[in-house]
């Protein structure tokens, strides 16, 4: 019996209803979901009884108690590190209760090559410093997320239990495995147990639905005390790939949490800020954080002339500083006049982007190998929305 067969099998097992769909090895994007027939809109396809989740409650008790329990405000322990932990603990994954859901995971040579925390040591510094921004500065605060959490594994964990850190597999690199599995596979979900924690220690693993890729527009997604359902959004052919989506994320972030980079996505958006504010003075770029205006300037295909706080900061430069007051304190733009004159420095500061995008490419190029694949695809897109900006921007056609 084919390894899906045995998942789906199990699944009912546990009391997880599956209907009208079927997991299928898809090009691209490891395992997904298809249409097995037509399906409506609002077919219910997964049901999942709460007790059938993978939650703070299931992890073991030995776990647990060695480690310090998880508290509102990021206190304690994340759920997100005991969860990891589990899976690194598991001592026979492929005969354990679990072991169809693992039989179908991806592997490790899935994970590390795709996901960049798991970048070789030799190529990571230098991969890191070539992402974009927002990529960039999400890629470091993972990197410190995970490395606490290893911190409480070698240092509380392994010793409670008679373990040895760094000996068999109780590595670094095997827990950033299983911590990657989780961080890459899990729900947002709230029980009695977890609704005082913070939003990032309201997860759960769901096997089965954990099987379905993400598109812009997907199926929904429900839950209540009692279970998780997901249903079809609109009419799927039978062979059709379901998808859901895990939020309206940009590019660069999915890249980071998921490893991949769409070719298409509604949510998308790149942050400018460097080159934005390197055309502002001292004072500028501090009246601008007095304001709350200070950073996130954001472009994207429906805004080829900048997000709302990028145009205020470049006005900065087109008039003078009592005028921008006035306008800023108003709500007001300054009329067709100054908007031209925005238009034309958010021009130059996009040709400067434009500049920094191919240097990033062209570094990219001779990095060579599979490794930096995914940045330098990321910097090819950037690299075709900022020329449409300032094509569009160029051409008055805004
Ligand atoms: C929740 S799992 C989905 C099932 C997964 N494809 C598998 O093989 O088990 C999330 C992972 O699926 C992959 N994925 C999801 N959506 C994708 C997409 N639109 N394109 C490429 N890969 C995708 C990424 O590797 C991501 O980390």
């Amino acid at each position: 019996m084919e390894a899906y067969d045995k998942l789906i099998r199990w699944a009912g097992d546990q009391g997880i209803e599956v209907r009208g769909i079927e997991p299928r090895r898809i090009p691209g994007r490891g395992i997904g979901i298809v249409a097995s027939k037509n399906l409506k809109a609002n077919e219910r396809l997964i049901h999942v009884p709460t007790a059938s989740l993978r939650t703070l409650t299931t992890v073991r008790r030995e776990i647990r108690d060695a480690l310090p329990s998880p508290a509102p405000n990021n206190k304690g322990t994340p759920v997100h590190a005991l969860l990891a932990a589990e899976l690194f603990l598991e001592t026979r994954p492929l005969t354990n209760k679990y072991a169809p859901w693992h039989a179908v995971v991806p592997t490790r040579e899935d994970i590390f090559s795709s996901l960049p925390l798991a970048w070789p040591s030799s190529d990571y510094e230098k991969l890191h410093s070539l992402l974009p921004l927002k990529a960039r500065v999400h890629l470091t605060k993972q990197k410190v997320k995970f490395e606490k959490d290893w911190q409480l594994i070698h240092d509380a964990l392994l010793p409670a239990l008679g373990l040895t850190p760094g000996k068999g597999k109780y590595t670094k690199r095997e827990f950033l495995y299983a911590w990657l599995l989780v961080n890459t596979r899990t729900f947002y979900h709230e029980t009695s147990k977890t609704e005082r924690l913070s939003k990032d220690d309201k997860m759960a693993l769901q096997p089965v639905a954990d099987l379905l890729n993400h598109s812009d527009e997907g199926c929904e997604v429900a839950f209540d005390p009692a279970s998780f359902t997901i249903s079809a959004n609109r009419d799927y052919r039978q062979g059709e790939e379901v998808y859901i989506c895990y939020g309206p994320h940009s590019s660069d972030f999915l890249m980071v949490e998921y490893g991949f980079c769409p070719d298409e996505n509604s949510h998308d958006e790149v942050c400018i800020d460097e080159v934005v504010l390197e055309e502002l003075t001292k004072a500028q770029r501090q009246r601008l954080e007095e304001k709350d205006y200070l950073g996130e300037y954001m472009i994207d295909e429906r805004n080829p002339g900048g997000c709302y706080k990028t145009r205020v900061a470049l006005m900065m430069k087109c008039v003078r500083m009592q005028e921008w007051e006035r306008l800023v304190n108003n709500g007001e733009d300054g009329g067709e006049e100054v908007q031209k004159m925005v238009d034309a420095v958010m021009v130059r500061v996009l040709k400067k982007y434009l500049r920094r995008c191919k240097e990033a490419i062209g570094e990219l190029e001779d990095f060579g190998g599979t490794t930096g694949e995914m940045v330098l695809r990321r910097w090819r897109q950037i690299e075709r929305l900022v020329e449409r900006s300032i094509e569009e921007l160029g051409a008055g056609n805004r």
